[in-house]
């Protein structure tokens, strides 16, 4: 059983670990009902419903469409506008790569697809890229010389079409240089969103007039230019092509960085002992950056049941050496991306019935909600309301369901920053 670790930290919950629970993209749009969560058949998030209080929060600010790396720091209440540096830095930390600040630049990647035109086919080559078949475009195109020589690139594949990219120098190098994916556009140092971008390939540009702005941009487009001819050429895609699949003959680079974040450790910041189960390498690099307790899965591929039985498993091992175990499953949010209503509700489904039906949450206080929405409809992250219901164990708002609609309506009320919401929470379960 976990030791009582919440009542040292002068907490009055009842309960003695917190779970935050966190189902990526689940949420939907509150006007466009039944949303997914109102369709699908969930008596284990009802069930918690039935004794938690809700509410919303906008993870970055009303409208605000977030990608799941500054939402995720948002929610584990670090403001992104203080504390963000970039998605690349976070993925390749979660990769295994921490980035020589100051001269290397990491990038997210995905593995796309482009017709002769330099056209964007698709961004994702078809969501049906193996890892093994990414890892052998992957080394194709590592260890890159660029600039003369001054510069490389290195190429480290992480999930199914995604990656990392990191391009180097013996000259600084900076990460404010715009998205050669236009699924998503920088603003600052965030990407927001963009539902149904354009197919042109952009080039890089310097977002500052800085000299390491300029290389970097410069270095960046030497090596998707090379990639492109390097990568038209190879077997995977000339077998994939045979097969009927696309190529994944681009690669697009977005949300660069050129520091990871320097912040206090969670367990500074709140007094208690975080751990994150994680499956995305972003996450996982969060939980690095952040000094939590990370418990990485390795199951991709099988069922259902077998995979969200190895992250269940990975909770309650976490659970019993920590007192917040941060959780955040993946499934729903691709479904949203795909604009597949049907599948984003089995989704939900799966994860309320091989994950929160056998997880025995009588003795932890919960906290149950996503990073942002990603609407079925809208095929993209937005900006929508995100609902969030938590088990306090002092009762709760009455709703016998979880959903976007009932979350509007409860006593929490609209929290108006992601980053507000776990300060809100642990208060409850606090004395004070
Ligand atoms: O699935 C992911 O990696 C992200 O959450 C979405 O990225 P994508 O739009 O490039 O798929």
């Amino acid at each position: 059983m976990p030791q009582a670790s919440f009542i040292n930290k002068g907490v009055d919950s009842p309960y003695m670990k917190l779970l935050f629970l966190v189902l990526d993209g689940a949420a939907d749009n509150a006007n466009d009902v039944p949303t997914p969560y109102m369709a699908a058949n969930k008596p284990g998030l009802d069930g918690l419903a039935r004794q938690s209080r809700m509410g919303v929060h906008y993870p970055l600010g009303r409208g605000v469409a977030p990608e799941s790396d500054s939402a995720v720091m948002s929610i584990l209440g670090y403001d992104p506008n203080k504390y963000y540096t970039g998605r690349g830095p976070l993925e390749a930390l979660g990769a295994g790569y921490k980035i020589r600040e100051g001269y290397e630049v990491a990038f997210r990647a995905n593995f796309a697809t482009i017709d002769a035109s330099r056209n964007i086919v698709d961004r994702r080559v078809g969501r049906n890229l193996s890892s093994e078949e990414a890892a052998e475009l992957a080394r194709a195109v590592d260890n890159m010389k660029l600039g003369g020589g001054r510069g490389y690139a290195r190429v480290i594949p992480t999930i199914g079409h995604r990656a990392v990219v990191v391009i180097g120098s013996s000259d600084r190098l900076s990460g404010y240089v715009s998205n050669n994916d236009p699924g998503y556009a920088r603003q600052g140092k965030i990407s927001i969103a963009v539902p149904n971008p354009g197919k042109k390939l952009p080039p890089l540009e310097a977002l500052d007039s800085s000299e390491e702005a300029r290389r970097t941009a410069e270095l960046a487009n030497e090596f998707v230019d090379k990639a492109i001819k390097i990568l038209a050429d190879h077997e995977v895609n000339k077998r994939r092509e045979r097969e009927g699949k696309l190529p994944g003959n681009v690669i697009l680079i977005r949300d660069a960085g050129h520091e990871i974040p320097h912040v206090e450790p969670a367990e500074k910041v709140f007094g208690l002992r975080f751990g994150a189960v994680t499956e995305m390498p972003v996450e996982r690099g969060i939980a690095i950056a952040l000094g939590m307790d990370s418990m990485p899965v390795s199951k991709y591929v099988g069922t259902k049941e077998e995979v969200l039985g190895e992250r269940l498993e990975a909770t309650l091992r976490l659970l019993d050496r920590v007192d917040v175990a941060y959780v955040h499953l993946k499934g729903p949010d691709e479904p949203g991306h795909d604009g597949d209503f049907k599948r984003k509700v089995e989704e939900i489904e799966a994860i309320d019935k091989y994950y929160v039906q056998r997880l025995n949450s009588d003795s932890l206080a919960v906290l149950v909600t996503s990073d942002h929405a990603t609407p079925w409809r809208l095929r993209s992250h937005s900006g929508d309301p995100v609902p969030f219901m938590v088990k306090t164990g002092s009762g709760g708002d009455g709703f016998s369901r979880f959903d976007e609609v009932n979350a509007l309506k409860g006593s929490l009320g609209i929290v108006e920053h992601g980053w507000f919401l776990l300060p809100l929470v642990l208060k409850l379960l606090r004395k004070d």
